[in-house]
């Protein structure tokens, strides 16, 4: 199998703690390859945490993530977070080919533009990210992360700073550039949930645990004027009510 082949990411019996706060004890659950999961849940039931951990970015004592094809995971993992981490003094074009850079290789300009384009962002290119707006630099961070092409990508709310018609693009963008990727986006919103989620999991509780909810039959993203979307939605958010507050 190479490298390029999108693994299952396995979660094993993860525990974690913060200044004795248990977050997790003996996590356990399955992220499939080539499949859109996402995780939603309370705010700060350990959703980053928990991608940082697959990221190699937090270290957990007891507890291991793996891929089921028993290679490593660096370098298999582009990872977008909260925090857009645009290079101040790199021009937009540069700051989304930075990982080309950063490795040694020459940067494909061509491609960088053309999904910039596809963000909407192109007429930006040579500008800097001191002179954007906050949903346009997340954009750029989202062009960063597709830029690089890996099998494994993981995304921390990574439309949470756009407006519904931008967000909507995106998701549709999104779930078609990066389809057969193993792919574990965070996310607060249940409709982007239900029109993404090849996977869905509630967060929930101390030390946190994951729920399954259904996911809407077919192939992502689903059209907006899907009626199954309306009643996966409902189902999600009753579920998360329940698990938030029980
Ligand atoms: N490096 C750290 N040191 C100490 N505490 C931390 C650290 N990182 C996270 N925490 C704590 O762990 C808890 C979970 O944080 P985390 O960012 O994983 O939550 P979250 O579910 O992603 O929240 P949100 O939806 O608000 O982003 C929080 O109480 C946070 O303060």
């Amino acid at each position: 199998m190479s490298d390029y082949n999108p693994p299952s990411i396995l979660i094993e019996n993860v525990s974690l703690t913060f200044n004795n706060c248990q977050l997790f004890k003996n996590l356990n659950t399955v992220f499939p390859a080539g499949k859109f999961s996402i995780i939603l849940g309370a705010s700060g039931v350990g959703k980053s945490s928990l991608l940082k951990i697959i990221a190699g970015l937090q270290h957990c004592k007891l507890g291991s993530v793996k891929a089921d094809d028993n290679k490593s995971l660096s370098k298999r993992i582009s990872y977008m977070g909260q925090q857009d981490l645009l290079m101040p003094w790199a021009r937009i074009l540069h700051n989304v080919t930075l990982g080309s850079k950063l490795r040694g290789e020459k940067p494909n300009r061509h491609k960088a533009l053309d999904i910039l384009k596809q963000v909407g962002l192109s007429h930006v290119a040579n500008a800097y990210p001191s002179e954007l707006s906050g949903g346009m630099r997340q954009r750029i961070a989202l062009a960063r992360t597709l830029y690089e092409n890996r099998p494994i990508v993981l995304m921390d709310e990574p439309f949470s700073a756009l407006d519904s018609v931008t967000r909507t693009n995106m998701q549709t963008y999104t779930a078609k550039l990066l389809k057969g990727k193993t792919v574990i986006l965070i996310t607060h919103d249940p409709f982007e949930a239900c029109r993404l989620g090849e996977q869905i999991q509630i967060m929930a509780g101390t030390p946190a645990k994951l729920y399954d909810s259904l996911v809407v039959p077919g192939s992502i993203p689903h059209p907006l004027e899907n009626l199954d979307l309306q009643k996966a939605q409902a189902h999600l958010l009753s579920l998360l009510i329940e698990k938030t507050q029980s």
